[in-house]
């Protein structure tokens, strides 16, 4: 059984941590209660992505966050990464798995009851589900599924999953209620005044939602 915990999932994005960087931004969010980072820059080089990449490894070190990489399954293996995230448009979930073996941890996005149903547990460690709202974010986003639409999702999925799209600390009893393992969040932490603060902000909802 692989070791994560998807209960407070930082998704980085360069342009909104421009301020503090990506790095700093992880530290911060890390020493808030941020549970699991995954590396996202959808224009960088693989070069840079790999750079970027070692420097978290170095934040992340000796902590129990592990860091995962979006999209680019050759990062993900340069920098041995804990995981590896990919969408329906990325790559074939079962490609990815050959190429990043048994070991490191896969995710894969779901938007639907029927995508979630057809998860291989044995080749996927664990869902993204969303979005639950719109998201300026991630402006080629699907449809919204809200609260219902994602507690819809989690029912078919045969592997843990965590909830993405528009959350902030306020919904996470909801996502909860909805029997997601965890939120995933971009702005809410991203860009904040003070990344630590809205990270302990959004790990005390969940503690509480959770009690
Ligand atoms: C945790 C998590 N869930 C969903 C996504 C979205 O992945 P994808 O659909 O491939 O879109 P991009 O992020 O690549 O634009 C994610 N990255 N993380
Ligand atoms: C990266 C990503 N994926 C989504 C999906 O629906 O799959 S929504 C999203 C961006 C989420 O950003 P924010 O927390 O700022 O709303
Ligand atoms: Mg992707």
């Amino acid at each position: 059984m692989k070791d994560f915990d998807l209960s407070l999932y930082l998704v980085l994005d360069p342009a909104l941590c421009a301020d503090l960087g990506m790095v700093e931004t992880t530290r911060a969010a890390v020493a808030g209660g941020a549970t699991i980072v995954q590396l996202r820059d959808k224009h960088a080089s693989t070069a840079a992505m790999i750079e970027t990449g070692r420097a978290l490894k170095q934040i992340l070190h000796g902590t129990n966050v592990r860091l995962i990489v979006n999209d680019n399954v050759e990062v993900a293996i340069a920098i041995s990464a804990d995981g590896l995230h990919i969408g329906q448009e990325d790559m074939n979930a079962a490609d990815a798995r050959r190429m990043i073996g048994p070991d490191m941890i896969l995710g894969l996005s779901v938007e639907t009851e029927a995508l979630a149903s057809s998860i291989d547990a044995g080749i996927v460690d664990y869902a993204g589900i969303g979005p639950v709202f719109s998201t300026s974010t991630k402006p080629d986003h699907k449809q919204p599924i809200g609260f219902d639409g994602l507690a819809r999702i989690v029912r078919r999925c045969p592997v843990p999953s965590v909830a993405i799209g528009g959350l902030k600390a306020e919904h996470a009893a909801s996502v909860c209620s909805a029997d997601a393992g965890g939120l995933a969040v971009v702005s809410a932490i991203c860009g904040q005044p003070d990344p630590q603060a809205a990270t302990a902000l959004i790990a005390k909802a969940i503690k509480e939602a959770r009690q």
